[in-house]
């Protein structure tokens, strides 16, 4: 089989961020693969990276945060480099459109639904007025927006959080681009509305050929989308696998962690727990295993020496030094034996 071709490449970059005259490092040396037509999610607590990670392919890290190094390839280009809007421009919204979370902050209250969409049309597909009217409003129709001509003339206010957030996809996908980093598109909306966008966002995905990566620090929400899970902790991509790799053969203690907490797959027999501890202060240097202070299991090496990745399968490859052959055998807790059973009950049911 061929192999999957890359879209975008990311290598050891980090990203600092100038603070109250100290530096944080958000990003530390992260690399990462994304493959053309693939569904790739992002998984991690809050403040694990997410979302510093992905805008910094868009150019869109807040005016007190920089590249320090490393390199993001999009198409042959080192688009790290890039050091102005005008560059930006060339990327962003075209190539890799973004929607975020709270579809309120997203959408001017002052413009009508359609007019929004429209702008994003006209500037992005180079198209009269008429022609850009015609195709906003199957795009409307696309994301699932009923009646999409009389609703082309109506306010942000007229539409409910779930139809909002129809639109801020309309809005990505008017841009027509390669790329769409979805950072946690659903969690203001309620869970059955939850589950009808992740629909959506996947038909679309198939409808405009689209690489979809999403943001979220849910592992339940990506088990029906990924294809690929990245698991991210303190700006490292800790572990990094197909979905059912990942859910079925996790190595990487922290990946334990979160499945551990998973409150919608309910451990039968287990009690709900949150991951102990805090993420390490990045305004210093992280020695070793950033993860080692909070895993009952760290070995002395996890202290000490920042763990390689060692490859589990060649899809599928955790930094963490229990995969060092010379390691002793840790076992996983117990919850995640207890899931593996479940899971692989449901699966073979
Ligand atoms: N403008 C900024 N100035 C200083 N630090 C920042 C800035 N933006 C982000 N950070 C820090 O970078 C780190 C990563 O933040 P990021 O928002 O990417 O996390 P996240 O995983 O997306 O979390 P969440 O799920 O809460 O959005 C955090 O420690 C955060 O405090």
């Amino acid at each position: 089989m061929a192999s999957p071709k890359i879209k975008l490449s990311i290598r050891d970059l980090v990203i600092k961020f100038k603070l109250r005259g100290q530096v944080l490092t958000a990003i530390r040396e992260a690399s990462l693969d994304i493959y053309e037509g693939e569904s790739l999610a992002i998984v991690g607590e809050s403040g694990s990276g997410k979302s510093v990670f992905t805008k910094s392919f868009m150019g869109l890290l807040d005016g007190n945060g920089w590249i320090d190094s490393g390199s993001i390839t999009y198409e042959g280009e080192d688009i790290a480099r890039f050091k102005t809007e005008k560059e930006w421009l060339k990327i962003r919204g075209k190539k890799i459109a973004m929607v975020f979370q709270d579809p309120m902050t997203s959408l001017n209250p002052l413009k009508t639904v359609g007019k929004q969409v429209q702008e994003a049309v006209e500037l992005h597909q180079g198209l009269k007025k008429e022609e850009a009217k015609r195709l906003t409003i199957e795009i409307l129709d696309d994301v699932g927006i009923p009646d999409s001509e009389s609703r082309y003339k109506q306010f942000p206010h007229e539409f409910s959080g779930g139809m909002r957030q129809r639109v801020v996809i309309a809005i990505a996908i008017a841009c027509n681009p390669h790329l769409l980093i979805c950072d946690e598109p659903t969690t203001a909306l309620d869970v059955t509305i939850q589950a009808q966008i992740l629909n959506l966002l996947k038909n679309l995905k198939e409808k405009y050929s689209l690489t979809t990566i999403y943001i979220t620090h849910d592992l339940g929400v990506v088990a029906n989308v990924a294809d690929r899970i990245a698991v991210m902790y303190a700006g490292d991509i800790v572990e990094i696998g197909n979905s059912e790799e990942v859910f079925y053969n996790a190595q990487h203690p922290y990946t334990w962690a979160l499945l551990s907490s998973l409150p919608q797959l309910g451990v039968k027999g287990e009690p709900l727990h949150s991951i102990k501890g805090t993420p390490p202060n990045l305004f210093y240097e992280v020695k070793g295993d950033a993860f080692a202070p909070r895993n009952p299991k760290a070995l002395k090496i996890d202290f000490v020496e920042k763990p390689p990745y060692f490859e589990v399968s060649p899809t599928h490859k955790a930094k963490t030094w229990i995969l060092d052959p010379r390691a002793p055998k840790v076992d996983p807790p117990a919850s995640i034996k207890i899931l593996r059973d479940q899971w692989g009950g449901r699966k073979n049911a």
